[in-house]
């Protein structure tokens, strides 16, 4: 069975081609800079033993759907095909990433699937809007495959009513679902069951700091999530390569009452012109590590609101589980930056979170363990990987309730 999985951006679109039962990828790939004339397709072709075969094109790709389609042109044409035929994928996984309280599981696309995803655009306009372009034109570009959606929200939905619901008046809830929804749960659940299976400990209470351009940290107790640091949209919490994280909601006011921003220009200047760009001028963390390197002083103090912000989260969620077994990180930043890492749990041994700093240096693209050897408590760096997670979940709904033959 070939499984093709989508995860499209708002700027990006990553993908992965699974030929199910293996779960290394035949293919991945990412295309970054959609929409500007100097668009980049990164793909890699595995064929172990030998190296992977790696080829980039820069091109102008002025949408998603030219995007896709070039990259049904890779698969299935020149010297990295892998398949004869679109046709021959029986399965498109698709990160969708607001699901409202509607999807608590992975889903089957269908028209009114469809229409609740356009209906949640307002609550991720980042994400939700690239997300069902990427399905409109896999639609077409797939026309025999299985679309299935995979939430980042599914995870969360076992948060209880008192960390979704916020203090607001009661039918805010009731008639409007405004609750906390919780955003990369796929990532928060895939790298919290390798941890719980690293600790030989299903029960095992784990907080995931998920770090890439969105942010967001989560309490697992016993593989179920039970609080999380995004709420309605994916704004909320941690600081972000572009999007602030938590704020007091008087700033909104003061914005609009005090300096004439419209509500519109507050949403921009949130999601898009906030966060460690905001501050630094650098969305990219690569960027802001350079400068720190450099003696930028606002750089510097950035760094250390990005770390402070996680320490006071990983607190507070020590609090939330009654105790702690591990700590994860994970995501670009979280896997690769060790002085993100170190400030986060910088004055933590108090709770058993004790670093070993050489340890944490070192780089892997595997599991692995950065504590000091004695710690109470785990800290690891675990790679994420959405898509096969993503994969796995359209594996588990297409054979429980098998609509006829998958290949
Ligand atoms: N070697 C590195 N050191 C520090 N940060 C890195 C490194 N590699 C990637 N990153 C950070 O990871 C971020 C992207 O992470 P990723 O998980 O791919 O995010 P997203 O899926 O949200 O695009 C980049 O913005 C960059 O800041
Ligand atoms: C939900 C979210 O913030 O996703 P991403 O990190 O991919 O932007
Ligand atoms: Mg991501």
């Amino acid at each position: 069975m070939n499984i093709f999985v989508v995860n499209s951006g708002s700027s990006s679109i990553k993908y992965q081609l699974f030929r199910w039962p293996a779960e290394q990828p035949v293919c991945s790939g990412l295309i970054e800079r959609i929409g500007l004339p100097d668009s980049v397709i990164s793909h890699t072709v595995f064929s172990a033993p030998a190296e992977p075969q790696k080829l980039q094109r820069i091109l102008e790709l002025p949408d998603h759907a030219a995007g896709l389609r070039e990259v049904v042109n890779l698969l299935t044409e020149g010297e990295a095909r892998v398949i004869q035929d679109p046709n021959d994928i029986d399965v498109i996984g698709h990160r969708v990433v607001h699901g409202g309280e509607e999807f608590a599981a992975t889903t089957l696309v269908t028209p009114a699937v469809k229409a609740k995803i356009k209906s949640l655009f307002a609550l991720a306009p980042l994400h939700n809007p690239a997300n069902y372009l990427g399905i409109e034109v896999a639609e077409q570009l797939f026309p025999r495959a299985k679309q299935v959606a995979v939430f980042d929200t599914a995870f969360h939905q076992t948060l209880p009513a008192h960390a979704y619901r916020y203090a607001l008046p009661a039918a805010l809830y009731h008639e409007h679902g405004i609750r906390a929804y919780g955003f990369h749960g796929t990532s928060h659940k895939y790298v919290a069951e390798q941890a719980a299976a690293y600790l030989l400990n299903p029960a095992a209470r784990i907080i995931t700091v998920h770090l890439g351009n969105g942010s967001s940290i989560t309490a697992v107790q016993g593989g179920r999530s039970v609080e999380t640091s995004m709420g309605l949209g994916p704004m909320g919490g941690l600081v972000m390569g572009t999007r602030s994280g938590d704020i007091d909601p008087s700033i909104i006011f003061h914005l609009i009452n005090q300096l004439g921003y419209s509500p519109e220009q507050v949403h921009t200047l949130l999601n898009k012109q906030s966060g460690m760009l905001g501050l630094t001028g650098f969305s990219d963390m690569r960027d802001v590590g350079q400068a720190v390197a450099n003696g930028d002083a606002e750089a510097t103090l950035a760094l250390h609101l990005y770390g402070y912000r996680i320490r006071k989260y990983i607190g507070a969620y020590a609090a939330v589980l009654g105790g702690l077994d591990a700590v994860v990180f994970t995501a670009g930043v979280g896997e690769n930056d060790a002085e993100v890492r170190r400030l986060a749990c910088d004055g933590l041994a108090f709770l058993g979170i004790c670093l070993d700093e050489a340890r944490n240096q070192k780089r892997s693209r595997s599991l692995r363990e950065i504590n000091e050897p004695a710690a109470p408590v785990k800290v690891l760096v675990i790679p994420t990987n959405e898509e096969l997670e993503i994969a796995r979940q359209c594996v588990a709904l297409l054979t429980a309730s098998p609509p006829g033959p998958l290949s």
